[in-house]
């Protein structure tokens, strides 16, 4: 193996699980990982909040299940914790804005401020203008390190009139436009 191209390693004779990786090794990878943008919106008991998040994946489509990854010290935890509801928002090019926006520190009330939503059959706000919308139950969670997985049932979804999406690579965003035909 490389070894400019292999993480550092913790050598240390008396460690008996190997090699230690470092959290930054593992966030230079992880930024060569491309991934979609999406803004996780709720609204319930605990009132409205939303964040972004790059950690949400497809599980199974039977039922209908995604997966999101939120650090539960995030200012928005308990909200999603005591909602048990939430939308997948998944952005379109020209939302970098809204996606640092909603990435941290900006107040809740401004966060929402900065676009146009409806009310979707859970309660959850709805992005104008997403690519696609997952209104979602969360139906099960673990935590795992820093992060609590949410496993969130669709029970509604809502398509955008293009296929076109945001991609987060190299801590950059990319535009996908729909191919010319
Ligand atoms: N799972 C995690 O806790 C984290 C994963 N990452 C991954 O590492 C890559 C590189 O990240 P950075 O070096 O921080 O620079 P970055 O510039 O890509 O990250 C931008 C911001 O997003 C936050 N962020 C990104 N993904 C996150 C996640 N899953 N959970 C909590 N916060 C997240 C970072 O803390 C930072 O504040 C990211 O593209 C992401 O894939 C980054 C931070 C935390
Ligand atoms: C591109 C990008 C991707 C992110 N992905 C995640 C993620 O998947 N999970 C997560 O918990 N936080 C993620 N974050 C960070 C949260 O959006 C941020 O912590 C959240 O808005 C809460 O911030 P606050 O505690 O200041 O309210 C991401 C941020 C950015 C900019």
């Amino acid at each position: 193996m490389d070894p400019a191209t292999t993480a550092a390693l913790d050598d240390a004779p008396d460690s008996p699980v190997g090699p230690v990786l470092q959290k930054a090794d593992y966030r230079n990878a992880m930024s060569r990982l491309g991934a979609a943008v999406n803004i996780i919106t709720t609204d319930g008991v605990a009132g409205r909040a939303g964040f972004t998040a790059s950690a949400v994946c497809s599980v199974t489509d039977e039922p209908p299940t995604l997966l999101v990854c939120l650090n539960r010290t995030a200012s928005v935890y308990p909200a999603f914790e005591a909602n048990g509801v939430l939308c997948v928002n998944v952005l379109a090019p020209g939302h970098q804005g809204l996606s640092g926006v909603f990435g941290g520190k900006t107040p809740m009330d401004a966060r929402f401020a900065a676009a146009r939503w409806r009310r979707g059959l859970t309660g959850s706000p709805q992005l104008e203008g997403a690519a696609a919308s997952f209104d979602c139950r969360v139906v099960r969670r673990t935590s795992v390190g820093t992060h609590d997985v949410l496993f969130c049932e669709a029970v509604a979804i809502t398509l955008g009139d293009t296929a076109h999406g945001l991609v987060y690579f190299d801590r950059r965003y990319h535009d996908l436009l729909p191919a010319p035909h």
